[in-house]
């Protein structure tokens, strides 16, 4: 497939249809081009004052839109459509939407013209975590969350959480058997979802309980993103089997957190963590946080925290088990670094290689695949005009393989990051966003993806299952569809010693 468009400056490929129209739709708005156009594009001149209409992307059906490509494969779909140029229209029944794909747009978008975006229809969708939760917040009540909350994310905070961080994870890598099977992405979702607990609410529940909350965020962030997906709004409110475990998803996950808050109340001397910062925040008018708000925040960091860095874990591994010369050059540098000590905060700067791995995976399967905006107010990114209220989407997963970008962007290859070879514009490498809704939890998750690929290759290979179909699947994040590995001690007498 041919997949290159758009230079990373912006400009149009060859063989992009040239702009010639003004307003981009918004949902609900016809989008009308100059000269009672129908709003998709012919080849034409630009428009004066040097305004464009992106053109709308192949493959629409007339009632449905877009919905077919994309019900196909969510992930073609979205990487396809940076063949459309800098942005480009799709449809999804009656929603309309415009992909933004220049990385100079979206930088727009979510840097200087951040204040003329919301959040949009994904997030809206993950209001189920809690209405005003951190990442769904808007405005205000936004910025006074994460003031209150970013003090426990600071770089200098992040050095004192890697002993917890290693003793959370070191138990479960420990005791895994030597030809033994792994569902590697489960055991990366327990691994992370243990570290924000253990780490940000003092609590490390065991594993049974630990995977009731797991299942339940997962089926709550599969309703999200289907609902933010789905043509029409009013499905997702029938009283279907299908919402009705989401609702009771719903309330465990909740159920689990309220048990934490309760825990912090009883003893609040205990702690110092992320749920004893919200207990004790005051407002204005000195009054303590909502209940319903505590419960909220503290769910959306668990789902934020959990599976992001989980999906990151689980692809590494499967990169590094069908690249054995990778593998072998980072048990070279846990070795060399390492030896048989336990990880610290001295070895986490020390780890060059580690971190290029790292830095690899979260380009090629960032696990954003679909990031959505919507324009509060008239706007113009590069040469486009949006009009309020209309809809955009960003794809963190399909900008990092843009081959324009990326000269090969589908393989593995974390000599990319090395300081001698040319790196990619700011732009075009933002794994966790930009501007002020940008990742909170970057230096958390860098960190403790460093600890756990360590943990892992100190001790184990882990090789790929015979026959194992392991295809990228876009759900909330991108994930593995199936990923199986078998675990081989490098160290037989030491693999199965606990920590
Ligand atoms: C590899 C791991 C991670 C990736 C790739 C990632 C990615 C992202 C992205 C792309 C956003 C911005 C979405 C937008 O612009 O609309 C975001 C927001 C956020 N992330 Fe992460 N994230 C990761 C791990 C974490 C962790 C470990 C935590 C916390 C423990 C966390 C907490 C948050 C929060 C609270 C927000 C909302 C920030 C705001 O709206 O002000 N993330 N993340």
């Amino acid at each position: 497939m041919t997949e290159r468009t758009q230079h990373p400056t912006g400009g149009a490929a060859p063989g992009a249809p040239t702009a010639r129209s003004v307003r981009a739709g918004a949902s609900g708005t016809r989008a009308a081009a100059p000269g009672g156009g129908t709003g998709t594009l012919g080849a034409g001149a630009a428009a004066p004052g040097g305004t464009s209409f992106p053109p709308l992307a192949p493959g629409r059906l007339p009632l449905v839109g877009h919905v077919v490509p994309l019900l196909r494969d969510r992930l073609a779909f979205i990487r396809k459509l940076r063949e459309g140029g800098p942005a480009v229209r799709v449809t999804f029944g009656p929603k309309k939407m415009l992909v933004v794909n220049s990385p100079e747009m979206i930088h727009e978008m979510l840097t200087v013209k951040s204040g003329q975006f919301s959040k949009g229809l994904l997030f809206e969708k993950l209001k189920l975590f809690g209405k005003d939760a951190l990442p769904v917040a808007e405005g205000r009540p936004h910025l006074v969350r994460r003031r209150l909350m970013q003090p426990k994310f600071h770089r200098e905070k992040i050095g004192g959480y890697v002993t917890a961080m290693r003793d959370t994870v070191e138990p479960s890598i420990a005791a895994w058997r030597d030809g033994g099977t792994l569902d590697l992405k489960t055991e990366m979702q327990l691994m992370t979802q243990g570290v924000v607990m253990s780490v940000l609410f003092s609590s490390n529940p065991p594993r049974d309980p630990a995977l009731t909350i797991l299942h339940s965020v997962d089926s709550v962030f599969m309703a999200a993103i289907r609902r933010a997906l789905l043509p029409v709004a009013l499905l997702e409110r029938l009283p279907t089997r299908r919402n009705r475990m989401v609702r009771d998803s719903s309330g465990v996950m909740r159920g689990a957190v309220a048990e934490i808050i309760e825990e912090h109340r009883a003893r609040p001397e205990a702690y110092d963590d992320v749920v004893s910062l919200l207990l004790a925040a005051r407002d204005e008018e000195g009054q303590p946080l909502a209940e319903d708000d505590i419960l909220s925040e503290v769910t959306g960091i668990l789902a934020a925290g959990s599976e992001t860095t989980a999906v990151v874990m689980a692809w590494l591994f499967h990169e590094l088990g069908r690249n054995p010369a990778l593998e072998r050059r980072l048990h070279q540098e846990i070795d060399t670094v390492l030896g048989g000590d336990r990880i610290t905060l001295d070895h986490i700067g020390r780890l060059p290689f580690t971190r290029m791995c790292v830095h690899e995976t979260l380009r090629m399967y960032s696990p954003g695949w679909l990031v959505t905006r919507q324009a509060t107010a008239d706007v113009r990114l590069g040469d486009v005009e949006l009009a309020a209220g209309t809809d955009v989407i960003w794809s963190p997963y399909a900008l990092h393989r843009d081959p324009a970008i990326y000269p090969d962007p589908d393989r593995f290859d974390p000599d990319r990051w090395s300081p001698e070879r040319p790196q990619p514009p700011k732009e075009a490498f933002i794994p966790f966003g930009s501007g002020k809704r940008m990742c909170m939890g970057d230096a958390f998750a860098l960190t403790e993806a460093t600890i756990i690929a360590a943990l892992i290759a100190q001790r184990w290979r882990l090789r790929p299952r015979e026959g194992e179909d392991v295809r990228p699947v876009g759900e909330i994040t991108v994930h593995p569809s199936s990923l199986h590995m078998v675990a081989e001690a490098r160290w037989p007498a030491v693999a199965g010693r606990a920590a």
